[in-house]
């Protein structure tokens, strides 16, 4: 058995060679750990922290003298995990005891709930809850609850939340009014409303406008293509004498311009802000406006970005638009230039592709994906779908199955379902979406090296943009390996061309996907698998959706899976 000294040296951490889950495993017979020793576990462990924090809670919830403050730490590095359970964990604990909860703790639980697009919990936890303890919430508990709604595009209850925010004594602030510009614009024709707050909020003295608000009003007229209102509202604010606001447009506020106007006026704008030195040096408007450039197949001005005005990094984010920009407009063969090696410095990819050429032989796909896991374990660990991954990647495959991967890295997983559908007897394609150039660089490289070109397509540029093109096809499976942020908005967007397609999504555990949990909950059937992360001791959950599947997984057959994968080790 452990003793709890263990528990106490974080900084120690790994422990005799113990793995966390021994640990876990072990803990309740231990004598009970120090509380500030599991507060610093919480945060040494880092990418644990749903778990840990869990751990965390049962900690504390059995020290007599927990405290109020510690437990809401606790709460707060479970709402950054996005273990929205976890919090409801602390609570069933807590009211058990006889210390009430205050604002700050019903804050950081409904945080925690909004996180996880969690909206109904979020609302009690930061409105009803207080108030049946007679504890009156205030407007950050309102802008909270806001945003819970926003979340998951409820703007008709951002707006009703608004209206309740603007009688409590302080009035709705600020952050109020953007949570609620931001709802309205992420539907269809809410841009009017985004506008008419914007203007309620610039004609009355309180709140007092900032650029946040401004922002979320471009990019709802950005949305709604309304460029000529998102023109003139930045030429109204981009002179602070004139608008008589303590307001300066940013480089999100030329970012939705670029984004929203047909591209030579884009152009104009960024050069004109860059001109009188308002937009500071940064890829962001830059990028957008060679994204802009790429859906009108203008390559040709896209690629005169790179040697025209930009400052810093021309091999960062506006490159890979530009490269965008090209792919999308037929260049994918022989991109008139290609990544130069010498200005990508101490790339870890470079190091693989260095590392496959020189030990793999040309065409031989099984020794290249052994030798990608071998520079994975003996160089630098690279976040690609091995180990028990892999298997459950393999295993969904059927022959001739067109995937749409999005999320390539340097092609890994792209090789290894080659491989499986050249097993099943060949036919079948991989097309996949990478947003880094240099990545997609050196995937295609490795795609050649072994062989694969005929059956894999490598697409730079951003998911969310090739979808918009309705240039993938219609796939038979989507593999989400992306950005967990996206997974929820990317796959919306694929449902017209996905009707009967097999999904997979990875790393919904870790770094996590709440929102993406929260929108497949109850819409898809869904199947979880808990896998290693590839050479790491770290658990994650892969979600497997099918919709031809008979047993449709309800959201509490999901919550009895994810709490009892812990729970049993707690
Ligand atoms: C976890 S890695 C993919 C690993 C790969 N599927 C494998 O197993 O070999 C995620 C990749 O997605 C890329 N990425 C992130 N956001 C993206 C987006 N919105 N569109 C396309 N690619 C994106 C990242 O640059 C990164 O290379």
């Amino acid at each position: 058995m452990l003793s709890p000294h263990c528990h106490m040296m974080p900084m120690e951490w790994p422990v005799n060679g113990l793995h966390w889950q021994d640990l876990l495993v072990d803990s309740p017979e231990c004598a009970m750990p120090d509380e500030v020793a599991q507060i610093g576990l919480v945060v040494e462990i880092g990418r644990q922290q749903t778990l840990w924090a869990q751990f965390g809670v049962r900690a504390h919830c059995r020290v007599p003298e927990c405290s109020l403050r510690k437990a809401i730490t606790v709460l707060r590095k479970a709402s950054a995990a996005s273990a929205w359970r976890v919090s409801s964990l602390l609570l069933d604990e807590l009211s058990m005891r006889s210390w009430p909860p205050d604002v700050v703790f019903w804050s950081s639980l409904g945080s925690a709930y909004s996180g996880a697009g969690k909206w109904q919990l979020a609302l009690w936890a930061l409105l009803e809850a207080p108030r049946a303890a007679h504890l009156e919430p205030n407007v950050v508990s309102y802008s909270s609850a806001m945003t819970a709604c926003e979340r998951v595009s409820l703007w008709e209850m951002v707006l009703n939340l608004l209206v309740e925010a603007e009688q409590l004594p302080e009035k709705a602030n600020a952050f109020s009014y953007s949570s609620a510009i931001v709802a309205c614009g992420q539907v269809e024709s809410g841009w009017q409303r985004a506008l008419a707050l914007w203007s309620q909020m610039i004609s009355a003295s309180q709140p007092s406008p900032n650029v946040v608000a401004f922002n979320a009003t471009l990019t709802a007229l950005e949305r709604a293509t309304c460029w000529q209102l998102a023109c003139s509202l930045l030429e109204q604010f981009e002179d602070q004498t004139r608008s008589n606001l303590p307001l300066t447009p940013d480089a999100l506020s030329y970012s939705a311009v670029a984004t929203a106007c047909p591209w030579p006026l884009g152009l104009w704008w960024l050069l004109r802000a860059r001109e009188k030195r308002e937009l500071k040096a940064g890829p962001g408007p830059w990028s957008c406006l060679a994204r802009k450039m790429g859906h009108d197949r203008a390559w040709q001005e896209a690629l005169q970005l790179l040697s025209g005005p930009i400052e810093g990094d021309r091999l960062g984010e506006v490159w890979c638009s530009v490269m965008w920009a090209m792919e999308v407009s037929g260049f994918t063969s022989e991109p008139p230039f290609r990544v130069r090696r010498d200005r990508v410095h101490q790339s870890k990819e470079f190091s693989l592709l260095d590392f496959i050429v020189t030990r793999v032989p040309r065409g031989d796909l099984s020794a290249l994906l052994a030798t990608v896991k071998r520079f994975a374990g003996e160089k630098e660990w690279l976040k690609v779908a091995g180990g028990s991954k892999a298997r459950l990647l393999q295993a969904v495959l059927r022959p001739g199955d067109r995937i749409l991967e999005l999320g390539c890295f340097v092609g890994f997983s792209a090789l290894l379902m080659v491989q499986r559908l050249r097993r099943l007897g060949g036919g079948g394609k991989v097309i996949t979406c990478e947003v880094n150039a240099v990545s997609a660089f050196v995937a295609r490289e490795l795609i050649r090296w072994a062989g694969a070109e005929a059956e894999i397509e490598v697409r730079v540029g951003l998911a969310g943009d090739w979808i918009a093109t309705g240039q993938l096809g219609v796939p038979d499976v989507v593999i989400l390996d992306h950005r967990g942020a996206r997974y929820h908005e990317d796959l919306l967007a694929l449902e017209p061309m996905r009707e009967h397609a097999r999904i997979i999504a990875d790393n919904v555990l870790s770094p996590g996907a709440p929102l993406f949990l929260n929108f497949v909950d109850e819409r898809y059937a869904i199947a979880i698998h808990e896998v290693d992360e590839f050479l790491r001791a770290r658990a994650d959950w892969d979600f497997f959706t099918d919709p031809c599947s008979q047993c449709l997984v309800s959201s509490w057959a999901l919550q009895l899976k994810l709490i009892g994968c812990v729970g049993a080790a707690v």
